[in-house]
């Protein structure tokens, strides 16, 4: 059952010099639970489509609902979780106290045990009168995403999230993700450049075109979980990856003829 439908969607960006066109006539349908990756390449809208999903951004025309609510129902309810590249953490704020801020802006303050459990869930259960600067890369994007899961979110929009990490720290973060994914069922809309994140994470990935964004090809996953996780690689991910490699390159190649 459709749980994200997005219908239609064409963005066009104006400032006061020029206007950009973004995303151009986008359908894309996701059902509840499931984990969606988008890739494609720099500039193609993969972000935007994301805002428009958060209702951070208006599309020019189409649209957008998440369990038959508009997207703008849904963000003023605060059921939509979003974690982004960087951590966007006040670091005047214990780790508690910002995974609570976005409820205290809701107008309610989580109990000190349910932000000690979502913390023990994400692992930073010991960190939570700790400060922000105190932390590692990797235990500030667990701050994110609690703060993000403590809404009980009904779609959880990520941008990079892992982007920014070393490599280590970023391929522990995809196997807490998954664990934390496959506890919750949490929908996920996931943006990455690294496809071999997309294939370890995801059950489908969408490609999209070079500017305008568009959706150039929608994959289902063929590889069953559990999967290799670390880099590890069968057969079947390799021949996977290679597919997805080549759709992108089919992207790439547009937007150089379209230049
Ligand atoms: N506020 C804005 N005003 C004007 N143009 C913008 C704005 N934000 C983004 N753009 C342009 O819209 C296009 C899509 O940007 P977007 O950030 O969504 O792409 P992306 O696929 O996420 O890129 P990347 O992979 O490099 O992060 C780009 O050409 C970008 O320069």
């Amino acid at each position: 059952m459709t749980y994200i439908a997005i219908k239609d969607l064409s963005l066009t960006y104006q400032t006061k010099t020029k206007s950009v066109h973004a995303l151009s006539h986008i359908d894309l349908d996701i059902e509840e639970g499931e984990f969606v990756s988008l890739i494609g390449p720099s500039g193609c809208g993969k972000s935007t489509l994301l805002s428009t999903i958060g209702a951070l951004l208006e599309p020019t025309s189409g649209s957008v609902t998440i369990a038959g609510q508009t997207v703008q129902e849904v963000r003023k309810q605060r059921k939509i979780g979003n974690v982004f590249q960087e951590a966007r953490l006040l670091p005047w704020r214990t780790v508690g106290a910002n995974i609570a801020y976005l409820s205290e802006l809701a107008g309610q303050r989580p109990r000190q045990s349910e932000i000690q459990e979502i913390a023990d869930f994400v692992g930073i259960g010991a960190f939570l009168n700790s400060y922000p600067h105190e932390l590692s890369g990797g235990m500030r994007q667990r701050v994110s995403l609690c703060r993000a899961m403590i809404l009980d979110p009904m779609v959880l929009l990520m941008d990079e999230p892992f982007g920014a990490l070393d490599a280590i720290t970023r391929e522990k973060m995809q196997v807490e993700l998954l664990r934390i994914w496959e506890e919750t069922k949490k929908t996920i809309v996931f943006v990455t450049h690294a496809i071999d994140e997309a294939a370890y994470l995801s059950d489908r990935i969408v490609v999209m075109s070079a500017r305008p964004g568009r959706i150039q090809a929608d994959y289902v996953n063929p590889l069953v979980r559990p999967r290799e996780p670390f880099g590890r690689q069968t057969h079947e991910t390799s021949d996977f990856q290679s597919v997805l490699h080549g759709e992108l390159m089919r992207a790439e190649t547009e937007e150089r003829t379209d230049a």
